[in-house]
């Protein structure tokens, strides 16, 4: 518990690990050359950012540390994958997604197909978030440049399974890209014996800075620079690195790896706990997408006939922070897009609450959790008019079990 209270949005963003700053700070005052020059002060950072990518190669699993090119984060490193194999592949002209992309991927398939005459193939998913393989499978062909399908979902924490999906994008001859910011540091990773050719992380997801993230790149594959300029990064990135940046990357990259077991063991009986305890004491309340195969960290629960927005504030005035599954919070009335594509009604999908869990949550986080959350739901269906005209409340839970 932090001065601020209990925080389980660790999906939106998370808490720099002490050990992370600790291994960043000199990099911003004692060593502060330009990695580029030819003198001790750029050689010292320049050894400290090669140290990062090795341990960045080491959480992925990936041959050659040479594959790893820092970015600025998610954002940046989806963009370059996808604008990057355009132009390797000039002459291909579709686009494999998937509807439940993070805006990263979305809002850029969004513009190659209206601005860039693309074609996008965004493949739907089941009313449990799990991807409609026929559809993908449909979807490959030799027009096909790249796929890019994310590895696990920031909302419900549904896992895709990304090796048969990148064996079958390599077997059409498309390049397979994955979006695994939510994944990288929660689950394990071996991209050396992967068909995995492209992947984006993002550090301020595990403990590390915001405005960092790598890009994987398989030895091999073709690649064309988003920013062209200097040659750092190989010339795949051009820009003096963000040398205290790659390092905090690498250190909670480090640490992201001690930690995968406790992640895998506690972490997710924290989150088992808390689930199960709601959904015990809360009637008329899911759980949405796949709870067998999902994020460890990840709960999102649909509150029926409640708007997420007042359940947010409840919650944070009892000093625990959690997330909408809403849009309604960014000025829209509709619930978010993954909601919509799992199809889960209007009056479920106002209520899904997210609360995202890391390494830094406590059991007794997780036990106050449980004893505030019953009575905020009961409080805000007391005061809805939609709970009380549904009298005995509708049950939409079965189709979801
Ligand atoms: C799945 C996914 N992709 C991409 C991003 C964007 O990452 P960044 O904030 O580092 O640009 C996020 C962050 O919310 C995300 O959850
Ligand atoms: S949660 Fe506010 S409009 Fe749905």
């Amino acid at each position: 518990m932090t001065a601020q209270g209990i925080y389980l949005d660790n999906n939106a963003t998370t808490r720099v690990d002490p050990d992370v700053l600790a291994e960043m700070l000199p990099l911003f005052t004692e060593q502060f050359g330009n990695p580029s020059s030819m003198h001790g002060f750029g050689a010292a950072v320049g050894g400290k950012i090669e140290w990062a990518r090795k341990q960045v190669q080491a959480l992925l699993g990936a041959a050659h540390d040479s594959e790893i090119v820092f970015t600025s984060g998610g954002t940046e490193s989806d963009n370059t994958a996808i604008l990057s194999t355009l132009e390797a592949y000039p002459k291909k002209k579709s686009i494999v997604t998937s509807v439940v992309e993070h805006p990263a991927v979305l809002a850029l398939c969004d513009y190659l197909e209206k601005k860039r005459g693309y074609t996008v193939h965004r493949i739907g998913v089941d009313n449990r978030g799990n991807l409609d393989l026929d559809a993908y499978k449909a979807a490959l062909g030799p027009d096909v440049a790249i796929v890019s399908i994310m590895w696990a979902n920031n909302e419900t924490g549904t896992i895709f399974p990304i090796e048969e999906l990148a064996q079958l994008a390599k077997a059409a001859g498309a390049v397979f890209h994955t979006d695994a910011v939510q994944a990288v540091g929660k689950i394990p990773m071996t991209l050396a014996t992967s068909a995995v050719d492209m992947l984006s992380l993002s550090g301020h997801k595990l403990h590390a800075p915001k405005g960092i993230g790598a890009l994987y790149v398989k030895r091999g594959l073709r690649f064309r620079p988003m920013l062209r300029g200097g040659h750092q990064e190989r010339s795949r990135r051009a820009g003096t690195e963000n040398a205290p940046g790659i390092v905090g990357l690498g250190a909670a990259a480090q640490l992201a790896l001690m930690h995968m077991t406790d992640e895998n063991t506690r972490v997710k009986a924290l989150r088992d706990k808390l689930e199960q305890a709601i959904l015990a004491a809360v009637p008329n309340c899911f759980v949405t997408g796949n709870p067998a195969n999902r994020l460890p960290n990840t709960c999102n629960v649909a509150f029926e006939y409640i708007e997420g927005e007042a359940i947010l504030l409840l919650l944070n005035e009892a000093d625990i922070a959690a997330s909408s599954g809403s849009a309604c919070t960014s000025g829209s009335l509709e619930p978010s897009h993954v909601m919509r594509a799992m199809g889960v009604p209007y009056t479920a999908a106002h209520g899904a609450t997210r609360f995202s869990l890391s390494r830094e949550t406590t059991e007794e986080e997780i036990d106050r959790v449980i004893a505030v959350v019953p009575g905020i739901i009961a409080k805000l269906r007391s005061l809805s008019p939609y709970w009380s005209q549904a009298g005995a409340p509708k049950e939409f839970a079965p189709v979801y079990s």
